[in-house]
């Protein structure tokens, strides 16, 4: 049986999980920032994390449909404005498509998800799963990463402007807004996690969640590290450009 933490204690341990689990320690992700992405790992990337993207509302009213208190509701919902915005072609999934369009990815074929691997869209499902079958606070626990994401996205779109000639500042316009909002959702989801986790089972289960919510963001990058570093894509999968003579290298 756990020890009951105190609440800071908590934050220390839940910051510990980043630390340890998140996705700015992905093979995947260093490459991104490197420099040593093919055009086409870019376009997997951009095309698969649409999919992330686009479940990000959806799961942010899941969690607000759960929620009892009205202030809640309404704190809670400026995360699906941020990402539907409030009428077409404002928001961050708008945004994210202005990524795509700019890497010359046909916009149904993101829309639709029909390239995208089946790991990515697996993962994306146990995020929406997991925040309608767990409890409120773990559904929202699971949104910790977002403690982390504003040092991934300064690393990523400082590494990618230096790296690649084809990515301007108005092709990562998505992450322009990202860390200010992600610090305000954070703040407010840390300070409800650790009011709310009262006994040690709910603590360890805050802290589950968290690292869940890695290891999904994790399996998408394996996913695509697998696909286009190692191995043939899926069947039906996007395949970019430039495949065929990395695969012929591998063989
Ligand atoms: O670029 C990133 O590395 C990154 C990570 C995460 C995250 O840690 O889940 C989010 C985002 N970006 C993001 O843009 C975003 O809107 C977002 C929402 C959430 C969430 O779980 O509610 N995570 C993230």
């Amino acid at each position: 049986m756990a020890d009951l933490l105190t609440p800071d204690e908590l934050e220390a341990r839940l910051r510990h999980v980043g630390e340890t689990r998140y996705h700015h320690l992905h093979p995947f992700q260093l490459r991104l920032q490197s420099g040593a992405c093919s055009r086409g790992e870019i376009e997997a990337w951009a095309l698969n994390r649409y999919l992330y993207q686009a479940c990000i509302p959806q799961k942010d009213a899941a969690i607000l449909a759960r929620m009892e208190d009205a202030q809640m509701r309404r704190d809670w919902r400026q995360r699906i404005i941020d990402h539907d915005g409030e009428r077409e072609g404002e928001g961050g999934i708008a945004k994210w498509l202005k990524l795509t369009d700019d890497l010359g990815l046909d916009r149904e074929a993101v829309v639709s998800g029909r390239l995208a691997l089946p790991a990515t869209k697996f993962a994306v499902n146990a995020y929406l799963s997991f925040v309608k079958d767990k409890s409120l606070l773990e559904a929202i626990a699971s949104s910790l990463t977002e403690l982390f994401s504003p040092m991934v996205i300064k690393t990523r779109v400082s590494g990618m402007l230096a790296n690649y000639d084809f990515i301007t500042p108005e092709t990562l316009a998505y992450f322009t807004a990202r860390p200010v909002q992600a610090k305000r959702d954070s703040d407010f989801a840390l300070a409800y996690v650790k009011e709310n986790a009262k006994t040690p089972e709910q603590q360890q289960a805050a802290i589950g969640a968290l690292e869940f919510k890695c290891s999904m963001l994790w399996a998408m990058l394996d996913a695509l590290e697998h696909a286009y570093l190692y191995a043939q894509p899926w069947p039906d999968a996007f395949v970019p450009a430039d495949a065929p003579a990395k695969r012929e290298a591998a063989e």
